[in-house]
């Protein structure tokens, strides 16, 4: 696992299909999160990557690329994140459109700044749900039994409990928490106050925060200040 990606305990999301204005963006850059994740499921473009990433690569933070598509991998981010669906009902969100991009890219590949995600996605209506026919149907036990796979036989460096536009089941993160030792623990998902970012600090290693950004900034920037501040910090 790459030193720095293990030290991130907050991360804004930030969709390049989404407005945002320098002086929003300048908040979020300089709120104290650890890092800026550049992400979307659908209209995710080459252009709009690279004037997002032009405009965050203005801060010193670290900016990664969580990649959703082919067409819009750019070099210039510091990390590159590659998210498997291992829910998905169907193997190209697993491992096809991986192995069409590895056959592209695999020789000029900087695995230094490569992080592989395994998504176990659990909200039914978020957009990655659907895309991806995700069974999201499942019990604590069927997630801990994606999170060991994740860990023990795919080796992943990330496991991400994702939500995305729900807020999750903290019993659920703290379970799965429980069952990994080595890899990391992103939750995403709903985390749209300070109250409910402390929560999931508690048990996910790393939290993202997306579209409370762009609904509702003052709120979100609150949620760094919750997550550094914490006692166990
Ligand atoms: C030239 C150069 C620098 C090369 C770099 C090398 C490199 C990084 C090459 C790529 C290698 C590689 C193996 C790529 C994988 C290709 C690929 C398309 C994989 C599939 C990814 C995938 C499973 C996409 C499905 C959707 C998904 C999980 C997206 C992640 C982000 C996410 C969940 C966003 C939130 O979405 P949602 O809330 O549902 O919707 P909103 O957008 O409205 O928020
Ligand atoms: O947009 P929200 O609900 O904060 O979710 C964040 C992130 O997990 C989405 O991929
Ligand atoms: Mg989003």
């Amino acid at each position: 696992m790459l030193m720095e990606v293990g030290e991130w305990q907050h991360v804004f999301k930030l969709d390049p299909n989404k407005e945002i204005s320098d002086e929003d963006l300048e908040l979020v850059c300089e709120s104290g999160t650890d890092a800026i994740l550049v992400g979307g499921t659908d209209g995710v473009t080459l252009d709009n990557v690279l004037s997002l990433m032009s405009r965050v690569r203005r801060y010193s933070l670290p900016c990664a690329l969580e990649v959703s598509n082919i067409e819009s991998v750019t070099p210039g981010f510091d990390f590159y994140f590659i998210p498997s669906v291992l829910n998905s009902r169907k193997t190209d969100w697993v491992v096809d459109l991986h192995i069409e991009a590895l056959k592209e890219f695999g020789d000029i590949m900087n695995w230094e700044e490569i992080v592989a995600e395994g998504y176990c996605i659990l909200n039914e209506d978020c957009k990655a749900a659907k895309l991806t026919e995700a069974n999201t149907n499942l019990s604590k036990e069927d997630v801990i039994a994606y999170a060991r796979l994740a860990e023990r036989m795919f080796n992943l460096p990330v496991f991400y409990l994702e939500y995305s536009g729900r807020y999750g089941d903290p019993e659920m993160v703290q379970a799965t928490k429980q069952t990994l030792e080595k890899t990391r623990l992103f939750y995403g998902g709903g985390i749209t106050t300070a109250e409910r970012a402390k929560e999931m600090a508690a048990y996910a290693d790393t939290i993202v925060v997306g579209n409370v950004v762009y609904d509702n900034l003052p709120e979100a920037l609150k949620t760094v200040t919750a997550v550094k501040n914490r006692k166990d910090n």
